[in-house]
């Protein structure tokens, strides 16, 4: 990828677009492409396609996709499976038509089974039933990154899929429903804090595990895949560490400090156990995290507050 080739970045406005769009920027890349889904809705395969005709771009970061916390997913059900299926399908096709010279398509880590073994190696896709409260929008990743395989064994293109596991940082989405949960954690400590309630109530037992990665550590994951990664293989991107649902909340807690107590309402979904990524093949191809967990959501909370401030400000 040299630094004059165009690069279009779907969904550079969301916290891994914008994420990638910095590490770009800060690497010298000069011609970055973007669209907002209001200049160009990408479940629009006319639309897309006379975008690719007219920008033929070299180099795609497909991150632009329908995204939420387990509420959201299992709410939306119909909309996590379309919206995801149609903007995938509209712009691996279009990348195919145009011969961009290579696709990042991300995923997630919710593509393997609910009760694969731990931590979840690449090669467990499709071996088990999925968790229920994300099916939908699951199916819908497989998809892509069926279609990435297959648009590669019949065509030669080079297009890429890698398997994000829970994200954070900066750009985040802070909806109180719809938002995943370490958001959602930094909005409700923070707003008891200011309110002066004696307690934050926590979705579920607190006894799920979970992985996080910062979303500018993702982007220089994505970046760094994208200079040195041809392969047909999945490749994971996290950093090989969980913690429970509770010893997250006791985290954000302390870096919000907000000195009242934990409530769990169970009537709320717990959703897959444990869904610690295997990054044995991130790493033997020569990357890893550098962003701690504590550390990131200081930095997190940081960007929360000054959104937030300018919202107040509004
Ligand atoms: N957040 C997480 O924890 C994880 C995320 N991922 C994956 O990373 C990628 C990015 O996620 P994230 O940054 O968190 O998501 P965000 O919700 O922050 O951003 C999603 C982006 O997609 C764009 N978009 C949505 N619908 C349309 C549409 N119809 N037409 C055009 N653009 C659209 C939005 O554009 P606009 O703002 O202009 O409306 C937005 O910029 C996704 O593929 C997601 O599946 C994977 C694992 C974990
Ligand atoms: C990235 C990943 O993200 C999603 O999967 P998830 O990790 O299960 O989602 P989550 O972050 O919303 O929840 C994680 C855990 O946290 C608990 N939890 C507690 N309190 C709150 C809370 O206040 N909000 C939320 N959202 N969760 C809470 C919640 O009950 C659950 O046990 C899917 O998009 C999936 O498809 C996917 O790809």
């Amino acid at each position: 990828m040299k630094l004059t080739d165009k690069i279009y970045i779907a969904g550079h406005r969301g916290m891994v677009g914008g994420a990638i769009k910095r590490r770009l920027e800060t690497l010298g890349y000069q011609h970055i492409i973007t669209r907002s889904s209001a200049e160009l809705d990408l479940r629009n395969q006319a639309s897309v396609n006379a975008f690719f005709a007219a920008e033929k771009p070299d180099y795609v970061f497909l991150a632009a996709a329908k995204v939420g916390g387990i509420h959201a997913n299992n709410t939306y059900r119909a909309e996590f499976l379309y919206d995801n299926l149609i903007m995938e399908a509209n712009i691996i096709h279009a990348a195919w038509q145009q011969q961009v010279t290579k696709l990042m398509f991300l995923g997630s880590s919710c593509i393997y089974p609910k009760l694969a073994p731990q931590p979840l190696q690449e090669s467990s896709l499709l071996t088990g039933p999925l968790e229920q409260t994300n099916e939908p929008y699951a199916i819908a990743k497989i998809a892509g990154i069926k279609l990435c395989e297959a648009y590669r064994d019949q065509y030669g293109c080079n297009f890429i899929s890698v398997m994000p596991t829970n994200l954070y940082g900066i750009g985040d989405n802070y909806h109180p429903e719809n938002s995943h949960v370490l958001p959602a954690l930094i909005r409700k400590f923070h707003e008891a804090k200011e309110a002066g309630k004696p307690a934050v109530t926590i979705w579920g037992t607190g006894t799920p595990k979970r992985e996080f990665l910062y979303a500018d550590d993702l982007a220089d994951a994505c970046v760094y895949l994208m200079l040195h990664y041809d392969g047909k293989e999945l490749v994971n991107i996290g950093t090989g560490e969980d913690l429970t649902i509770r010893e997250l909340a006791e985290t954000v807690k302390e870096v919000v400090c907000y000195e009242g107590n934990l409530e769990f309402d169970t009537s709320m979904p717990d959703g897959t156990p444990r869904k610690l990524m295997d990054v044995s093949r991130l790493h033997s191809l020569g990357w890893k995290h550098s962003t701690g967990l504590k550390e990131g959501i200081v930095m997190a909370y940081a960007d929360y507050l000054k959104k937030s401030r300018l919202t107040l400000n509004a």
